[in-house]
């Protein structure tokens, strides 16, 4: 603790790695983690009281002092140490980690609630409105002002009049909790056998009050969240906190609902879609203890639970748990981590885990446990190809013929059928017939993607956008402009024409305007009022739609080829998900993958269902080229607008690396996108053993490097998974 004219060290949201020193303002005292507002230069900022020795500095007498603590629950010593872990992991100043765990504005202030009950006088006059009230507030309970305006649709000064007259008494409620408390006995459910064992050895995870990693491996449909939503009874029943990861969690009204099957209430949700208001209050609820369950986006791991008793990160392999700008951490990894601090358990709910997570598994760091049927007997869809080479569609068509009859015969059935293509827009490149011309975006070396929809031609790089012209630019050919390849709009084009009577949607992430009207698409799915459904990649992760029996991948190739040394896995795991949509209610599902090559390895694990062989095969590749999780791997991107600026930049820093012979340099060369938003980028790979302390090296490497000057950037990640 420091008193009053000592000296704290103030860790503040800048992006540099040291703290600053002030003094504690007179009738104060300050602990580490108090949030904190000083001046720094002319600007007042907030900051966190940092651990630190608080020996005065030389020139302490020129210190400023804090300018006040600000009343907002401290930082608690573990977040602080996660705070710090992260920050050393990614290579990031610790104020700009720092940064994130403070998201929460200040409170705002709590609105009033008036409350009315019956009071103790009959009013002299009684009007039928006055009536209508008084028949609302004879039950005797205490009705909210708004509520009782609502239900007898009164003017307020209906209920005033009333109140003036004694007839009506005004009371001031307790604020509104800012999330329902979760009842554990509300509606439990009854487990099969395979399920009760696993939900047994989560439980004793959570009662245990260790750390402890687990990897929830169950086939689509087995009923993983049934399994862990008993993890989460367990650490509620102890009075603890649960966190529940989620990717694409703003647009799961599915999930929210069926936890409130369960738990009689929605749990609190964290994401992007949250307003400030409401995430001050969550936060706030959190850093109290008053918040048990957060369902979140990856940002909820920096959220400030004081008894987290269970961290599960559902979908663990899905690669939207790495943020890709800013810090770049991956938040399963992390969340292992925060686990770790806090000395409970973490669950990594997937149907097909990421090689990470099974090699650390089949090593017995990870227990293991899995779900190998899918729930109440229903079978897994059965899967073939559609061999593009032989059966293919006519020139300029995308669905197969033999897809054409499935999608038939499904529709004829009564049941529902998804067309799948992990791409947005209508085109993703459009060229001039006549002279060749193709429209590229002006700030990146990227192809413009027509949408028709909107209208336009679009970069899904900087978002720059251009309406579609009629003449083509360079030769002036009129009506020569031909779109090449499919996106789902196209494809949903097609359909229109193959099936004029079904009731088709489009679901893509900028087709809706907003993740309410996206949520509403998704519910109409689910309760079968749509039969034709064509989506992007965010229809595959996790939801239920129990009338889908038929799910045709336009493209199965598309993920492959890529040069990322994930692009198997992924695409693996991206039809593994998408294919395991059908089925999942009473009729069996099937799957047809449209491919160019179907005897690659990943559509014969598909089509066999032998996804054992396929992670053999998949970790003895690794294994051999030293990838992860065999090996450690960072990229490095340095970026500038003038090329040769970054480019000799990037060479010089590969002569100044401090020679290791464990560790390997690749590069420099041209990032696969060679220029984003005008400025060109320049890459190094670095490849090394897996006890490799690879942060260190490159700490010490870009200390003593090149200077960074201008606005030239150097970008690391650590665990590069996007090598674009
Ligand atoms: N014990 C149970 N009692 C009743 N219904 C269950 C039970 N377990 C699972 N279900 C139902 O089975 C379906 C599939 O469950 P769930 O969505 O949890 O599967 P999953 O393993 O998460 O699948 P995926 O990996 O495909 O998302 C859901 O409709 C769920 O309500
Ligand atoms: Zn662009």
């Amino acid at each position: 603790m420091a008193n009053p004219g000592e000296v704290v060290e103030v860790l503040l949201p800048v992006a540099l790695e040291r703290t600053y020193s002030y003094r504690v303002p007179f009738g104060n005292t300050l602990m580490p983690g108090d949030v904190v507002r000083v001046t720094l230069g002319p600007r007042e900022v907030v900051g966190v009281v940092w651990d630190g020795d608080g020996v005065l500095p030389a020139s302490s007498n020129r210190l400023k002092y804090v300018e006040e603590r600000l009343e907002i629950p401290p930082l608690g010593a573990e977040m602080r140490r996660f705070i710090e872990w992260v920050a050393n992991w990614t290579l990031t100043p610790r104020g700009m980690i720092m940064r994130m765990a403070l998201r929460a504005p200040e409170l705002p202030p709590e609105k009033q609630r008036l409350g009315y009950r019956l009071g103790k006088h009959e009013p002299e006059r009684l009007t039928a409105a006055r009536r209508r009230v008084l028949d609302h507030l004879a039950d005797g309970f205490v009705h909210e002002k708004r509520a009782l305006i609502e239900a007898t649709g009164v003017s307020p000064s209906v209920v005033d009049g009333l109140v003036d007259a004694g007839a009506v008494e005004p009371l001031a409620l307790p604020p509104e909790p800012v999330a329902g408390t979760p009842d554990l006995a509300f509606g439990s459910a009854s487990l099969n056998e395979a399920q009760a064992l696993a939900a047994a050895s989560l439980s004793q995870a959570v009662a245990a009050r260790r750390f402890s990693a687990m990897l929830l491996e169950g086939v689509t449909g087995s009923g993983k969240t049934e399994v862990y939503f008993e993890a989460v009874a367990e650490a509620v029943r102890q009075g603890g906190q649960a966190l529940i990861m989620l990717p694409e969690i703003a647009l799961t009204n599915q999930f929210l609902d069926r936890f409130a099957e369960r738990f009689g209430v929605r749990p609190a949700e964290w994401h992007s879609g949250i307003s400030a208001n409401k995430r001050a209050k969550l936060w706030h609820g959190i850093a109290k203890g008053e918040v048990a369950v957060v369902a979140g986006a990856r940002s909820a791991l920096f959220l400030p639970f004081v008894d987290l008793r269970v961290i599960i990160v559902d979908e663990e392999h899905d690669g939207s748990y790495k943020q890709e700008d800013g810090p770049r951490y991956n938040a399963r990894d992390m969340a292992v981590v925060r686990a770790r601090l806090i000395d409970a358990p973490v669950v990594l709910a997937s149907a097909t885990p990421s090689i990470e997570s099974r090699v650390n598994a089949d090593r017995g760091r990870y227990a293991h446990i899995t779900l190998p049927q899918r729930f109440g007997g229903r079978a897994l869809p059965s899967i073939t190809t559609v061999d593009m080479r032989e059966g293919g569609p006519e020139r300029g068509k995308f669905i197969a013929p033999s897809l054409v009859s499935a999608v038939k015969e499904t529709l004829a059935a009564g049941e529902q059928a998804l067309l799948f293509l992990n791409r947005r827009g209508y085109a993703p490149l459009t060229l001039c017939r006549k002279c060749g011309h193709r429209f590229q975006c002006p700030n990146c070396t990227a192809w413009l993607v027509e949408h028709r929809f909107r209208k336009s031609l679009v970069c899904h790089h900087c978002g720059h956008t251009a309406p579609v012209p009629r003449h083509c630019p360079s030769c002036e050919g009129e009506d020569t402009l031909t779109p090449c390849g499919p996106g789902v709009e196209r494809i949903a084009e097609e359909v229109s024409g193959l099936f004029p009577e079904a009731h088709t949607v489009i679901l893509s992430s900028d087709i809706h305007g907003s993740a309410e009207r996206l949520r509403q698409e998704l519910d109409t799915v689910a309760k079968g009022e749509a039969n034709l459904v064509i989506g992007t990649q965010l229809v595959a992760k996790g939801h239920n739609f129990p009338f889908l029996t038929l799910v045709g991948v336009v493209d199965a190739d598309l993920g492959l080829g890529t040069g990322d040394p994930r692009a198997a896995e992924r695409t693996f795991q991206l039809l593994g998900q998408v294919t395991g949509r059908a089925g999942r209610g009473e009729r069996p599902g099937r799957a047809l993958l449209q491919s160019y090559d179907p005897s690659h390895p990943v559509m014969q694990a598909l089509v066999s269902g032998d996804k054992e062989s396929f992670y053999a095969r998949e970790i003895a590749v690794r294994a051999k080229a030293g990838l992860p999780p065999y090996g450690r791997m960072a990229a490095l991107t340095i970026s500038d607008e003038d090329r040769g600026k970054a480019e000799g930049f990037a060479r010089q820093l590969v002569k100044s690396a401090p020679f290791d012979v464990a560790l390997r340099v690749l590069g420099p060369a041209e990032a696969p996108i060679a220029v984003i938003r005008g400025r060109h980028r320049m890459r190094l790979i670095l490849q090394a053993p897996r006890d490799f302390a690879l942060q260190d090296y490159i700490r010490a490497w870009l200390a003593a490097g090149p200077k960074v000057s201008g606005q030239l950037a150097v970008d690391i990640d650590i665990d590069p998974m996007n090598f674009a």
